[in-house]
C-alpha cells in the first residue's frame, strides 16, 4: 500500500482527511508519527505555505507528503483573517478567541459574506519540481453567534450557502461533501489518478 505523510498538526483537518481517505487504499500518516515539527509558514499565499509544509514534511519523513493550507476570507474585512486564520487573535490555534475577534470585527457590518479556501499540495519527494496542486472554495456568510459542536476553527460561525445551519452543525460526512477541503481533495485525487495512469 502507498504511504504518504499528512503535513498537518491540526486535529480537525486530520479527522476530516482520515474520513476522506477511508476508501482510497493509501496509508496516510500524520506528521506527528515522525515527530516532525511544524514548518514555518512564511509564504505570502496559501499555495506557498502549502508547498513549504509539504516539502518540509517530505524531507524529514523521506516519504511523499500532502499539505493543506486553508483559511477563512471575509469580504468586508478585505479577505481577513485569510492567511492568518489560525492565529487571528494572537495565539495559534485558539479557535474560541479567533471566533470572538471575528464577531467583534464584524460588529456593525451588514455584508457578512465569506468563503473558506483550501490549497492542497502533494510532493512525491522533497525537491519535486512538479507538485500536484488543487484548490477548493466554500461560499457562505458569518453568523451573529456560534452554533453547533462538530468541526473545528470557524465552523460554528460559518453558514454555508444553501444550508440552514452552521458548518459545525453539519454531520462530518456532509461537511466533507460540501467543504473547501472535500472539493480540493477530490480534485487532487483526479490529478493523482491521471498522473499514475
Ligand atoms: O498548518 P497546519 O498544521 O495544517 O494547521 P493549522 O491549523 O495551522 O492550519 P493553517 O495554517 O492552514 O490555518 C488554517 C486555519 O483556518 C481555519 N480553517 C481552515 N479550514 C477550516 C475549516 O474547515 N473549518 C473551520 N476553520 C477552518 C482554522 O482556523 C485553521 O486553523
Ligand atoms: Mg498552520
Amino acid at each position: 500500500m502507498q504511504r504518504i505523510i499528512l503535513a498537518s498538526s491540526n486535529a480537525g483537518k486530520l479527522a476530516e482527511f482520515n474520513r476522506l481517505f477511508a476508501d482510497a487504499g493509501i496509508e496516510v500518516l500524520p506528521q506527528s508519527a515522525f515527530d516532525i515539527p511544524d514548518a514555518e509558514e512564511t509564504g505570502l499565499s496559501f499555495v506557498e505555505n502549502a508547498l513549504l509544509k509539504a516539502r518540509h514534511a517530505s524531507r524529514l519523513a523521506g516519504l511523499p507528503a500532502l499539505a493543506d493550507d486553508s483559511g477563512l476570507c471575509v469580504n468586508a474585512l478585505n479577505g481577513a483573517p485569510g492567511l492568518y486564520s489560525a492565529r487571528y487573535a494572537g495565539t495559534h490555534g485558539d479557535a474560541a478567541a479567533n471566533n470572538r475577534r471575528l464577531l467583534a470585527e464584524l460588529d456593525a457590518e451588514s455584508d457578512r459574506s465569506a468563503f473558506f479556501i483550501c490549497l492542497l499540495v502533494l510532493v512525491r519527494h522533497p525537491e519535486d519540481p512538479a507538485p500536484l496542486i488543487a484548490e477548493g472554495r466554500w461560499q457562505g456568510r458569518i453568523l451573529n453567534k456560534a452554533e453547533g459542536l462538530q468541526g473545528f476553527g470557524y465552523d460554528p460561525l460559518f453558514l454555508p450557502e444553501g444550508q440552514t445551519c452552521s458548518a459545525a452543525a453539519l454531520a462530518p460526512e456532509v461537511k466533507n461533501q460540501l467543504s473547501h477541503r472535500g472539493q480540493a481533495l477530490r480534485r487532487l485525487r483526479r490529478q493523482w489518478i491521471d498522473d499514475v495512469a
